[in-house]
């Protein structure tokens, strides 16, 4: 498939299943039942069909039902619901890791400080109460479940997100390694090969209704890691064929398209594009109340797709992808090239390019080679501003004709900060060069991004999850992680700053609740209550993996306190912008 044009001509829906409709459908009439007071409509797409769909099908369709809006009465409802259903999430077994062992050998060895080694052990225990495996009647029965079948025993993100999710296992198996659990990181990487084997590409979640979609590709990152610790030639060898066929998924039809950049060369680059144009299953009564904004079904599918591919860039949502701040309906993700994705892809090309030099196969590891230096030109000609010293988003205008490849124009370029204007920092070929480190520093710096707690995502407080106040393990994780490896010592005590303040944040939670959080912000540091979301049973995994992975990198001085009560160090009279 050869690259689109930006206002797709073909634009690709996956047929839906008969389970996750009807699953729509009693989600939908659980809300007009129950009401919308602590209503989360994801459960329902998650429960699990006791008997045949057409069974259960015709006993929900001969509910009785009343008032114009033919709601079925609440008791009722909740009768039908505990007859025919398992409750979401019990078709995952909890799976003690076969790897799992209390204090592993050579564990943090740069943590001396007694009392963070302590916390970090326990962040490490915090693994068992995440692991889980597929109940083998979803092998059996696939036709009553919307959770995919998977191999291997897996960690899940928590709370609400029961089943693997693509881009946070990145960050589980970073965090896995820190914690010697070599061959949990291995079995999560497999499955994700399976579902490349399966689907052509990672969904963006182990579910049914998440495969019309995929989310920020890692799959690269993550074998290469794996790699690099265990050496397993047989694991690589099995991995590559699948990380070329994502490759290839990011590369061609609705994901990639062209532009003529500033020197008047034609380059192709990836977008997020969801091949879906209806409600996310999951959310679809959240979806469909902003959608009754617009007039006609064709705006209404523009819409959902909008909304769909900003899931697949996993920052659902922010203003980031707003074309008004202040409309949420004005989402516009197709139509912008990431620098985030492209710095993703790019990574993945240099990743298959030494895994293929690996294998000794130099024919496979030129091209990519080729590939990515490719793609860096086109990068810096269409990211980079010179202005701000950022990578920015590029939006695209008014393309109308499918014939016309679009030419880059200055204005263009986002104008917005956002965290992810500076991830690009977290691959080599950026870190490399002092130059590039020095002005994006600089420009962190003065973004106006920094925090008590570290890096928020955005500077604008529209109440979407991936603006301000917020900030997000990952984030943040690639933005110092990139920092420490330039090997520059500014930069490196510059990040270890942020580091430290992001971790203290980590530890006041920790404190507070026993777990870590999904996300921070400047509540977190153990004070009134903590920001964040968090779940008393089970954390979250992508934060585990954060800190373990920082620790192991960075280790922590041992003359400096951890706890956020000790005023002199508290994170809150932290003098980052200066
Ligand atoms: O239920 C709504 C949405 O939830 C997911 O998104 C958020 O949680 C994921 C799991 O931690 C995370 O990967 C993502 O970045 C978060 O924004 C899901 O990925 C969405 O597709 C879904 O619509």
């Amino acid at each position: 498939m050869t690259p689109q044009c930006i206002n797709s001509c073909n634009t690709p829906v996956m047929p839906s299943s008969s389970l996750v409709m009807f699953l729509e459908r009693v989600q939908s009439a659980a809300l007009m039942s129950l009401g919308p007071t602590s209503f989360d409509p994801k459960i329902y797409v998650d429960l699990a069909v006791k008997f045949d769909l057409d069974i259960t099908i015709s006993a929900f369709d001969a509910l009785s039902r009343k008032g114009l809006n033919e709601t079925i009465p609440a008791l009722v409802f909740q009768k039908f619901v505990n007859d025919y259903f398992l409750p979401a999430g019990t078709d995952l077994v909890v799976h003690l890791p076969v790897d799992y062992v209390e204090n592993p050998e050579g564990f943090l060895p740069k943590v001396k400080h007694p009392e963070v080694r302590l916390w970090a052990l326990k962040v490490h225990s915090l693994w068992k109460n995440l692991s889980r495996r597929v109940a083998d009647e979803v092998s059996e029965r696939p036709d009553l479940h919307t959770l995919l079948p998977l191999p291997n025993p897996f960690v899940i993100p928590g709370s609400r997100f029961k089943e693997v999710y693509y881009w946070d296992s990145y960050w589980i198996v970073r965090g896995l390694l820190a914690s010697k659990m070599h061959d949990t990181a291995k079995a999560i990487a497999s499955n994700l090969i399976s579902l490349i084997e399966t689907y052509g590409f990672v969904p963006n979640g182990a579910r049914l209704y998440y495969t019309n979609r995929s989310q920020p590709p890692f799959l690269s990152s993550m074998v290469l890691d794996i790699y690099k610790r265990t050496k397993d030639i047989e694991f690589l060898k099995r991995a590559l064929p699948s990380l070329l066929k994502e490759h290839e998924f990011w590369n061609s039809g609705v994901h990639s398209v062209f532009i003529q950049d500033a020197q008047g060369h034609k380059q192709s680059m990836s977008r997020y594009y969801a091949m879906w144009n209806k409600p996310r299953p999951e959310s679809a009564t959240v979806d469909e109340e902003l959608a009754s904004n617009f007039l006609n079904d064709s705006q209404k599918e523009m819409y959902y797709r909008e909304v769909a591919s900003t899931a697949e860039s996993g920052w659902d949502f922010s203003s980031r992808w707003l074309s008004n701040l202040h409309d949420s309906t004005s989402i516009s993700t197709t139509k912008i090239l990431p620098a985030d994705l492209n710095t993703y892809i790019l990574k993945m090309e240099h990743d298959i390019s030494f895994l293929a030099n690996a294998l000794g196969d130099s024919s496979i590891s030129e091209k990519f080679s080729k590939a990515s230096t490719q793609r860096w030109s086109a990068f810096n000609s269409i990211f980079w501003n010179d202005e701000t010293e950022q990578w920015v988003d590029y939006w695209f205008g008014d393309e109308k004709n499918c014939e016309d490849v679009p030419h880059w124009k200055s204005h263009n370029q986002n104008s917005g900060v956002f965290a992810s204007n500076f991830i690009p920092i977290w691959i080599d070929i950026c870190n490399s060069d002092k130059t590039i480190v020095t002005k994006i520093m600089k420009s962190i710096k003065s973004s106006g991004l920094l925090n008590s707690y570290g890096i928020s995502t955005s500077l604008s407080n529209t109440g979407q999850q991936w603006d301000f106040p917020n900030g997000w393990p990952p984030i943040q994780h690639m933005i110092v992680e990139g920092l420490i490896r330039s090997g520059l010592e500014d930069a490196r005590h510059f990040a270890q700053d942020i580091a430290i303040r992001w971790l203290k944040t980590n530890y006041a939670t920790f404190k507070e609740t026993g777990f870590m959080h999904e996300k921070y912000n400047v509540e977190s540091c153990g004070i009134e209550g903590g920001g964040g979301e968090y779940d008393p049973q089970t954390g979250f995994g992508w934060s585990n993996g954060v800190v373990l992975s920082l620790l192991e990198e960075f280790g922590w001085p041992q003359d400096r306190p951890i706890d956020c009560s000790d005023k002199s160090s508290h994170p809150n009279n932290g003098n980052l912008q200066n």
